[in-house]
This record gives C-alpha cells, structure tokens and sequence, in this order.
C-alpha cells in the first residue's frame, strides 16, 4: 500500500480566481498532495458563480474574512491596485502562522503597502510570488492547470520571512511546475519592466498609432496585417485594468526604460537616416539571436 502523503496546505484560499488564480485551482485540483481543500473568494458574483460551475474549488466564497478563517494559505490574485486592499481585509482574521502571498506583476508599491499591516501581524508570513506566465484573456474560463509549466516564478520575500515560509512557497510553485527564484523587489520590478511591462506598452502604443493612420488614410491598413502586426495585437488585447495598475505600480522602473528604448530607437532612425547598415545589421543580428538563444532554452 503506497504511504498516505500530508498534503503541503491543508487550506488554500484564492482571491481572485481569474487567469492566474484559477489556473492555481485548477493545478491544485489534479493534484491533490497540493492542498486538501481548496477555496475560493471573488468579489463578482458571476465570477463566484463560474468558479462554482467550473468546479475547481471545494467552497466559493463572497466574504474574503469568512474565506480565509482557518486557512493556511491564502493567494491574493487580483488587479495589483487592490492587493493591498484585499491584505488589509484578510490579515487580522488570518491563523497564526498561515502564509500570506500575492501574484501581482509588480512588487515595490505593494510590498510598500503591505509590510505596514505586517507588522501588526508579526505571525503571518508574507511571502509574494510573481509567476512569469500569461496570456491575453483573463476571468476564470481563461485559466489551465499547465500554464505555468517550464515558467519562472519570482518570489521577493521581505528580509525578515521565516526561511520555512519561503520553503513552502517555493514547493508550492515547483508543484506548479515552475522553476523559482527569489529577489529584491527593485530588481524584480526592474527586469519586468523590461521584458513585460514596456512590451505590452509598445504593442497599446503601436496598434492606437496604426488605427489613427488607418483613420486619417480612410483606409484598410489593419486589414493587411501580417503575422509581425498581428503578434503585436494579441499582446494588445489584455485586459485594461490589470494594465493600468501595472503602469501606475511601475512607474519609476517604466518611464526609465522608456526613456532608454527612445533613444535606441532614435539611434536607429539616426541609422536609416544616414544610412548606417552596420548599425542597422548589428542590430538586427542582436534581435535574432536573442530570439533564437530562447527557443533553445525552450522558453519561446
Ligand atoms: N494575466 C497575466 O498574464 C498575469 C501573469 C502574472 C501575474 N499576473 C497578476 O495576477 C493578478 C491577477 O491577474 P489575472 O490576469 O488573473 O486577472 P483576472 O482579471 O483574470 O482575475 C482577477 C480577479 O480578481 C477579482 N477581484 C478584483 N478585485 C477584487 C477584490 N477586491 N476582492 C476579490 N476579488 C477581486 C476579479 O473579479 C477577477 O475575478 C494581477 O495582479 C496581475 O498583475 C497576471
Ligand atoms: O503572455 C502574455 O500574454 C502575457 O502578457 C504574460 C505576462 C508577460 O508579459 O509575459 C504578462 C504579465 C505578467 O505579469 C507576466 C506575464
């Protein structure tokens, strides 16, 4: 007889069980060494209704102090402008001992939000984690059990974290089928704002810039998108909500970057212009190979 396995949480709650936090139920559903009972708390009633009909959690609640009563560990997964909200709502009722963790896409503001609260709760253990996958839809259809498979999970645990906290964390995302890694919250919104934030602000700009071209042309430029065009789009389609807050979050580490990608591309433009093919080629061969060193890594 194979041995009975303690699962790693005995309660695991979801707040906000839309593409990141169904995703986590739906995992954590298939594998039950993860959690022996899983529940979920959304602030929507269609979204509390979906999840029910969707079956991917034991209880759905609409209270997030009656959702998290008990439990062990609860997930905050909602828009990064209200996780400090949510935290300030669960902490006090939170057991002592319990992990407290976040999936926002940015950690500076929230961590700044958040260790205030904490240190009324010196028995929490807050432990954020930012899992580096995604995809353009959101709400708790969108959400699969394989979406962080072969993805990082970045946790940015404040100094002080019980080194056990950050164990089941990390055990956590691995059961996930992550790969994880801890650092500082300026280093992790530092690096996002380069291969995610200023992405998806490049791909808003690039299809408002072709629709006005589109309009003041009165033509059909959008009807010829190719595949280049059209990669940009998809980035394009995600949600506005979650976009605004990561850009008002971000925004020091943003606006630098920004400032950086302009002068590269008018550096560029400066190539074209004068017609400087060493500077053009050089950078397009640079482009190519990062590409190409992902798709060895198997991460494109
Ligand atoms: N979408 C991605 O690609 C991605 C990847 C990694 C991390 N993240 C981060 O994960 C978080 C969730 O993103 P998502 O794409 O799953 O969003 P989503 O819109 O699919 O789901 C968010 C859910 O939170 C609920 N919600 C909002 N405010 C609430 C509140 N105050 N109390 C309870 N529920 C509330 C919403 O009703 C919704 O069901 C965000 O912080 C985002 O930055 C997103
Ligand atoms: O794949 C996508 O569509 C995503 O936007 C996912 C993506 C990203 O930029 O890579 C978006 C935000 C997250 O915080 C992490 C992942």
């Amino acid at each position: 007889m194979p041995e009975p396995t303690t699962p790693l949480f005995d309660t695991l709650v979801i707040i906000g069980p839309g593409l990141i936090g169904s995703s986590i139920l739906r995992r954590a559903r298939e594998d039950r060494r993860i959690a022996r009972h899983l529940v979920a708390c959304d602030i929507s009633p269609e979204v509390r209704a979906r999840v029910a009909e969707l079956d991917i959690a034991d209880a759905v609640e609409a209270d997030p102090v009656a959702a998290v009563r008990g439990a062990d560990c609860v997930i905050i997964c909602v828009p990064v402008g209200a996780i400090a909200m949510v935290a300030a709502q669960v902490l006090p009722v939170m057991k002592p001992g319990a992990i407290l963790s976040e999936v926002g896409s940015v950690k500076k503001t929230v961590m700044d939000a958040v260790q205030p609260l904490l240190a009324a709760h010196p028995d929490i253990a807050f432990v954020p984690a930012h899992p580096m996958a995604g995809t353009e839809f959101s709400g708790p259809d969108a959400g699969f059990a394989t979406l962080f498979e072969d993805r990082w999970c970045l946790l940015t645990p404040p100094e002080n974290t019980p080194p056990a906290a950050i164990t089941r964390i990390t055990t956590l995302w691995e059961m996930m089928g992550a790969r994880v890694r801890c650092m500082t919250v300026e280093h992790h919104d530092r690096v996002c704002a380069i291969v995610s934030h200023l992405p998806h602000l490049l791909a808003f700009t690039i299809c408002g810039t072709a629709d006005d071209l589109a309009d003041e042309t009165r033509s059909e430029v959008l009807d010829f998108a190719a595949s280049g065009f059209r990669d940009f789009t998809r980035i394009a389609a995600s949600d506005p909500t979650m976009w605004r807050d990561i850009f008002l979050n971000n925004r020091e580490a943003l606006l630098e970057l920004l400032d950086r990608f302009i002068a590269d591309a008018q550096a560029m433009g400066e190539a074209i212009r004068t017609g400087n093919e060493d500077v053009i080629v050089g950078r397009i061969r640079r482009g190519r190979a990062i590409r190409r060193s992902l798709i060895e890594n198997r991460q494109a």
